[in-house]
């Protein structure tokens, strides 16, 4: 079953607000995200790669009206999410973020902060909510025994976990996970990373992950979108992106991030310059081709968008040379 369809998603910030770029008329924006399509299923893991500052924040935050967006249709459960009530989908839809300063209120405990997401979203009845939690913290690996305890007694990655707990409290069927792990040590990250894939198999819970790390994202992923300045340039599967990158992008992203394989034989590539502010980003052309090794003339004026590579549905790529 799909769970989240997105099309066509934009986000762009404007500038200025302020009154002086109205009197230039200065209506330029940030194009956080510029039309992305994607789409996650019940028990499917999708992440969204890429450098930082590509837009993966904004593309999740609003296809799920954390913010709003600028244009696109998004569906979840195959309805229109702008008629969702919005409590409904919190709790069809919970985000686990990098710092837990959001999720995890300090002056509680953490016991109370689970059983508080339990009551609001009535999961189960009153007599039954404190079992509940226990069952929960179990099942990540905390002690019911410290339930008592503020978020300020455990460390980075018992905080990650409990926020797992409270995200899974709520009995989601999807689950955002925005670089949950990063600042954590390596091998607390791969426990951590090896009981979500757990959960998310046993409870079938659609997962949208997060990263610039693409060894956690080839770990987690069934299916990966390459970012890049606000779009995704490769969509498919993590078997198709890792061994048969097609993407100039991806390609070099790869090969300067050279996952252990000893199968693998790639030189470096190395990408001229940064990725730049997307502001006012060229509507012409591909947004890629001023760093591109593989760049032609053609390039700077062509009409881009995803397109099957070799005729695969499932491996998209937007790239006229391929
Ligand atoms: N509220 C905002 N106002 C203006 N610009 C924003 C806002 N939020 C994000 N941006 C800009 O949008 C672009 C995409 O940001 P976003 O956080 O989505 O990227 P990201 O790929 O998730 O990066 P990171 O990995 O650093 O979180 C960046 O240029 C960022 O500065």
């Amino acid at each position: 079953m799909t769970l989240l369809e997105v099309q066509g998603l934009k986000k762009h910030f404007p500038l200025e607000e302020g009154l002086l770029s109205g009197l230039l008329g200065d209506d330029r924006a940030v194009k956080a995200v510029d039309g992305v399509d994607f789409s996650v299923d019940a028990g499917e893991a999708l992440t969204l790669v890429g450098e930082s500052g590509c837009g993966k924040t904004t593309s999740v935050l609003s296809a799920l009206r954390h913010q709003d967006p600028t244009d696109g249709l998004v569906r979840f459960k195959g309805k229109d999410i702008a008629t969702y009530n919005k409590k409904a989908l919190r709790s069809e839809a919970q985000l686990i973020y990098q710092d837990q300063q959001d999720t995890l209120n300090p002056t509680m405990s953490v016991g109370e902060a689970i059983a508080e997401a339990i009551r609001v979203h009535d999961i189960v009845p009153d007599d039954e909510v404190d079992a509940r939690v226990d069952e929960l913290l179990e099942r990540v690996g905390i002690a019911p025994s410290d339930k008592h305890q503020r978020p300020s007694a455990f460390s980075g990655g018992q905080k990650q976990r409990i926020a797992i707990a409270r995200a899974l409290a709520v009995e989601p069927s999807l689950l955002v996970a925005d670089e949950p792990v990063s600042g954590l040590d390596v091998s607390v990250q791969a426990q951590i990373l090896n009981r979500l894939m757990d959960l998310q198999e046993e409870f079938g819970l659609g997962l949208i992950y997060v990263t610039h790390n693409l060894g956690i994202a080839r770990k987690i992923s069934d299916t990966i979108g390459v970012m890049y300045l606000g779009q995704i340039v490769e969509y498919g599967d993590v078997d198709d992106i890792f061994e048969d990158p097609q993407h100039p992008y991806t390609q070099a992203l790869l090969s300067a991030n050279p996952i252990p394989d000893p199968t693998a034989d790639r030189e470096r590539i190395v990408l001229q310059g940064d990725m730049p502010d997307p502001i006012d980003v060229d509507e012409h052309g591909c947004a890629f081709a001023p760093r591109c090794p593989e760049a032609t003339e053609e390039c700077e004026t062509a009409e881009m968008g995803l397109e099957p590579f070799e005729d695969d549905e499932g491996h998209l790529v937007d790239c006229i040379h391929r």
